[in-house]
């Protein structure tokens, strides 16, 4: 335990010749699944249209898994991840390994694990899919288990073993990896109609003997180490929560039969769960050193180390595309080799939010690419550093390092002077709107004229495949800009006409231009970096190619300006302009770790508010910022939440609050639940919020008006996650239900959020519908 440390920098040496040199290990705690170009997405879509048999789909995805091995082990990680992989996500995996599958799936699932996998993902025309929703604070996005008191477990391991197996027949190390049991339950819902008490966290004990009975089968097909991930320890947790977590690796690590536990956590600091896990007799734990989490090196200190156990130490940002400073985490782990038996080396969290190689990105300058480093790169530092500890002369690396680490710090593109000039004189009123909502919804009304409960949409209509390749063409030169511009047009021509037929009250123009709603504006303004190919998982098949916040950000042009204006001269109905909030586009962003995120947001706000001005000068009524990642960027400890909720807000208000009285400011939001920051919600004012609420059956109305919210609200009564097409009368009960919380005059009717990943046949009668069931409920309004 008390070994003398030296981190040199020349990087020779980092323990001095008073101790034994160290022999710590690469490894990686998950890796991107999709492929090197999205295989496995194709594959997986393939298979539910038809094209690829149950069979071929399996054995595409092995081919993934045995590539991702072949590359770690050749790149010197010591010991593989396995089961990290999965076919759409981890947790439902987790359902199935628990056999915690919903009684309404339960069928399909019996008859076909397979068609009831995806079943649970994505719904059928009887049994809607499990809730979708951020796993902690990053954009990736998990599926909710359901548990209620009659929740009965059993162990299924095939998924688990057989990848492992997979793993050590090609002759690699391996470590299964499981999403904990603690974080299942703590992520968990109790299923519809269990008592209100009821917290399926009251399942431990059932659960444990589940995992007991997992980790003794992957123990016997020849597990040495089992990592259980508990990432939900690093949230605020209260003592009961404390209490589970001691007894369920009090209880895990009491087994005959098992491997040795290695518990992960990462995306924060370990805080009070850390003494319960250090005091544990799990073998190892995982933790996480960067960011936020840094913190977690003093308070190991603090409890005195983890003697005679193993830790994993993630000293290299798994979230974020920078690379690492070397000498600084050198000296991290130097720290740590005093505080542990025994020390690996790893990225902070699963390298599934970062793509997969740099090296794919031929458009990025060279002398900023060599800033950036991906999963690959990531790997590369990870082993480097455990080489650097181990001894190994990795001098010419440090070099390099600390070359490209100077030249980011000099360069222009993170120093504009005019941009910083331009934030430094922003003003408290210029962050607010001069008039109070009931003044301005009365002249939004004289303007608009929108009859009761008036219907709209969130802005996208779905993205066809044409569209797609008419992008692609456009980028391989097959056709020119005008070309593009007018196939764009035409859609528009489309979309605003079947939105004037089918009766929608405030039109969009469906934003078929856009790529993605945070990749379409990085692309426009400066600071920005875009990739071609650093595709990351957002859901199940869908991808996003977060873009690179690099520098100083302004806006060069209108962006939108000219898509909206042609829309609305289709119409006399008006057009909601649409724009990406600065948090989502901080959120969605690959964010530059060398300035405080308050700055860049406010930045970015600046660049979104000239563009607000440009609508509303063209003569746009209604703008649309949606900030649907404003809840999940919510740091997950309490401690750091009103910091960010103030820049957050006064982002927004920054980016909206210049507009005239007149001119309607409309917000969305989804894929989260936003009870906790409804504060925050109404420290926006905008006039109109949209949010999901679908699924969870207007809950976020009800909770919204409990807490005295006074705008108008659109809660979406489309769940447009799923293929099925609602029923009016679906419709037409949700908008009852969500008037007994929203009165009718700040009542809106709309989706759940945008359509671009349905197709015209499940939009088109789906956005029928809903007008009908806006009318008929309207036709029964006292009057
Ligand atoms: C609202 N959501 C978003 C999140 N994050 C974002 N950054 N953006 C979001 O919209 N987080 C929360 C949610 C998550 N939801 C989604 C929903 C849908 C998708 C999605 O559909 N992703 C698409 C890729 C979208 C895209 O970038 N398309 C590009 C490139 C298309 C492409 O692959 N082209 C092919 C050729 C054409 C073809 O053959 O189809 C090529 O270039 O090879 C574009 O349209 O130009 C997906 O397919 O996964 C993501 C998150
Ligand atoms: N305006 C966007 C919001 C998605 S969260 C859309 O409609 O797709
Ligand atoms: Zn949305």
């Amino acid at each position: 335990m008390s070994r003398d440390l030296t981190a040199t920098r020349e990087g020779q040496s980092y323990v001095t010749d008073r101790s034994p040199t160290p022999q710590a290990r690469a490894t990686v705690h998950g890796w991107p699944r999709q492929g090197p170009s999205r295989e496995l997405k194709k594959a997986v879509e393939g298979y539910w249209a038809g094209r690829l048999t149950g069979d071929e789909l399996r054995t595409a995805a092995a081919g993934l898994r045995r590539t991702a091995w072949q590359w770690l082990t050749g790149a010197g990680v010591a010991e593989v991840p396995t089961g990290d992989f999965s076919l759409y996500d981890h947790v439902l995996d987790t359902v199935v390994m628990t056999g915690a599958v919903p009684a309404r799936h339960r069928e399909a699932f019996d008859a076909d694990p397979l068609d009831g996998y995806f079943a649970m993902a994505r719904g059928t025309d009887t049994a809607a899919p499990l809730e979708m929703t951020k796993w902690f604070d990053t954009n990736y996005h998990y599926l909710v288990p359901e548990l209620g008191p009659d929740t009965v477990f059993a162990a299924d391991a095939r998924g688990p073993v057989g990848q492992l197996r997979e793993a050590v027949s090609l002759g690699h190390s391996a470590r299964p990896v499981l999403v904990g049991p603690v974080t299942f339950l703590l992520l968990s819902k109790p299923v519809p109609g269990t008592p209100a008490d009821f917290r399926p966290l009251a399942l431990l004990d059932r659960l444990l003997p589940v995992y007991a009975q997992v980790l003794a089968e992957l123990r016997a097909a020849g597990a040495d180490w089992v990592q259980l991930d508990e990432p939900a320890l690093v949230q605020d947790q209260s003592p009961a929560v404390l209490d589970a977590t001691a007894r369920a690796y009090g209880k895990l690590s009491g087994l005959t039969h098992r491997p040795r536990l290695l518990v992960a956590s990462y995306f924060d600091r370990l805080g009070e769960a850390l003494p319960v896990l250090a005091r544990s007799a799990v073998d190892g734990l995982a933790m996480d050193f960067t960011g936020p989490a840094a913190a977690n090196l003093e308070a190991l200190a603090a409890v005195g180390g983890l003697p005679g156990k193993r830790l994993v130490a993630g000293v290299v940002d798994g979230r974020n595309v920078w690379i690492n400073d070397l000498e600084r985490s050198l000296a991290t782990l130097a720290t740590l080799l005093g505080l542990t038996g025994r020390l690996d080396v790893a990225p902070s969290c699963s390298l599934l939010h970062v793509p997969l190689d740099t090296a794919a990105e031929r458009d990025i300058d060279p002398q900023v690419a060599r800033w950036l480093a991906f999963a690959r790169q990531k790997v590369a530092e990870t082993v480097t550093l455990a080489q650097g500890l181990t001894g190994g002369d990795i001098t010419p690396r440090l070099s390099a390092n600390r070359a490209a680490l100077a030249s980011r710090s000099r360069s222009a593109l993170t120093h504009d002077p005019a941009v910083r000039a331009r934030c430094a004189v922003v003003a408290p009123e210029d962050a607010r709107r001069p008039e109070p909502f009931a003044l301005r919804s009365v002249a939004q009304q004289a303007r608009l004229r929108l009859p009761p409960l008036p219907t709209t949409s969130i802005g996208s209509f779905p993205q066809t495949r044409e569209l797609r390749v008419a992008r692609a063409d456009l980028r391989a030169g097959r056709i020119d800009g005008p070309a593009y511009e007018e196939r764009i047009r035409a859609e528009i021509r489309d979309t605003v006409a079947f939105q004037e037929k089918a009766g929608l009250d405030v039109l969009v123009h469906g934003e078929p231009e856009r790529n993605d709603m945070v990749q379409y504006f990085a692309e426009q303004l400066t600071g920005f970096l875009a990739t071609r190919h650093g595709w990351v998982q957002s859901y199940g098949t869908r991808y996003v190619r977060p873009p690179i916040l690099a520098g100083d950000v302004s806006r060069p042009a209108p962006m939108t300006v000219d898509w909206t204006s042609y829309a609305q001269s289709l119409t006399v109905r008006p057009v909601k302009g649409m724009l990406t909030g600065p948090v989502t586009l901080l959120a969605w962003s690959f964010v530059r770790d060398d300035q405080p995120l308050a700055e860049t947001a406010r930045q970015v706000a600046l660049a979104l508010r000239d563009e607000v001005a440009d609508l509303e000068a063209a003569g746009t009524a209604v703008v649309q910022v949606d900030e649907p990642a404003l809840r999940e960027t919510l740091p997950l400890r309490a401690t750091a939440r009103p910091a960010y909720l103030q820049w957050a807000t006064e982002a927004f208000r920054l980016a909206t609050s210049g507009v005239r009285a007149d001119t309607q400011v409309h917000t969305h939001m989804c894929y989260a639940e936003f009870g906790d920051i409804i504060d925050a919600v109404d420290a926006l004012d905008a006039d109109v919020i949209s949010l999901e609420a679908a699924r969870s059956r207007m809950g976020i109305a009800d909770e919204l008006a409990a807490a005295g919210y006074p705008r108008a609200v659109g809660p979406g009564v489309y769940d447009i996650h799923a293929p099925r097409v609602p029923e009016e009368r679906e419709l037409t009960d949700l908008i009852d239900r969500a008037l007994l919380s929203v009165p009718a005059d700040r009542l809106w009717i709309n989706p759940d959020c945008g359509l671009k990943t349905r197709s015209w046949a499940e939009a088109g009668p789906a956005l029928e519908r809903l007008t009908a069931a806006a009318r008929r409920v309207r036709a029964n309004l006292p009057r």
